[in-house]
């Protein structure tokens, strides 16, 4: 296990006394060679996991449990392992390109920036980018360029952890399933992969992940393998309804809408939320 969250715990202070509970007691680990999703709806805390992973955490924030790496805790040292040995794929590539500069001049002073090994060349290939890309500007590439491009970016320290958060919010579904298939590929070729999405239709039809957390109102709610708990295999509730939601399942709508997660009761669960809807 390359990565090991342990009761992660993350309370994020507002004014007024008001506390967000952005992730409540998630364990979850990454290995080599293994892809790990992550879903549930929108706000429940997926990318505070990310965040917690690399350092991006905001400064305010309450921290408990442990997040390490190879068994050392990355608290207070995530910028040493950005990088090079944790690396994070953003949602859109335009978030760290400079519109100025040529893909190729940015990729090699990355490059360089954290000591890497592998040329500008080599890496475009990895993400199956032509080298003649490296000369152009970011507004010369299209949606699914750049975000190869930014995948390119985060294999530049030749990382072995790959953490993508919503990789694909930007691309349309073709180009969905094949950045999907260059994670697997990644993953495959001994990255610990972990890819925070809500599209589980893709990660369905794609079958590239092996491992599924699923995350409700802060909280880890079902873990396991994901073929079984894609294909009619999950135990909790929530993890049915999110499936049974899906337009091939005939589009059941989840009942009611996901909570705030400002001053969330500890005791909070889906069976809340069903009781709220009139139950079930
Ligand atoms: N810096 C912050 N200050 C206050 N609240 C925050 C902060 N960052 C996140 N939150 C809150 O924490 C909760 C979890 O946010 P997070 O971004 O982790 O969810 P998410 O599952 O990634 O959502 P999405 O699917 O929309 O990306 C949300 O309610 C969000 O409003
Ligand atoms: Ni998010």
């Amino acid at each position: 296990m390359i990565v090991d969250l342990d009761r992660l715990t993350v309370r994020i202070p507002l004014k007024g006394g008001h506390v967000v509970h952005a992730a409540t007691d998630v364990s979850l680990s990454l290995e080599k060679g293994r892809l790990h999703a992550v879903v549930g709806e929108s706000g429940c805390g997926k990318s505070t996991i990310a965040q917690a992973m690399t350092g991006l955490l905001p400064r305010t924030a309450n921290v408990t449990g442990s997040v390490r790496y190879r068994g050392e805790s990355i608290f207070g040292r995530e910028h040493v392992l950005h990088g090079r040995h944790v690396a994070l794929i953003p949602q859109s590539a335009s978030t760290f390109l400079t519109p100025v500069r040529t893909l190729g001049s940015q990729l090699r002073e990355t490059v360089e920036a954290l000591g890497g090994r592998v040329k500008p060349e080599e890496l475009l290939s990895r993400v199956e980018l032509d080298p003649s890309a490296l000369m152009l500007y970011p507004h010369q590439l299209s949606g699914g360029m750049a975000q190869r491009a930014a995948v390119a970016f985060a294999l530049a320290g030749s990382p072995d952890v790959i953490i993508a958060d919503e990789p694909t919010a930007a691309l349309d579904p073709l180009l969905t399933i094949a950045l999907l298939q260059l994670l697997r590929h990644l993953a495959s070729s001994g990255a610990a992969v972990m890819l925070i999405t809500h599209d589980i239709a893709a990660l369905i039809d794609t079958e590239v992940a092996d491992d599924l957390s699923v995350i409700y109102a802060s909280r880890l709610v079902e873990q396991g393998k994901a073929a079984k708990l894609l294909a009619g295999g999950a135990q909790h509730l929530y993890t049915r309804d999110l499936i049974a939601a899906l337009p091939r399942n005939g589009l059941k709508r989840m009942p009611g809408a996901p909570p705030t997660l400002t001053n969330l009761p500890e005791d909070y669960g889906y069976t809340k939320r069903l009781k709220q809807v009139g139950g079930r």
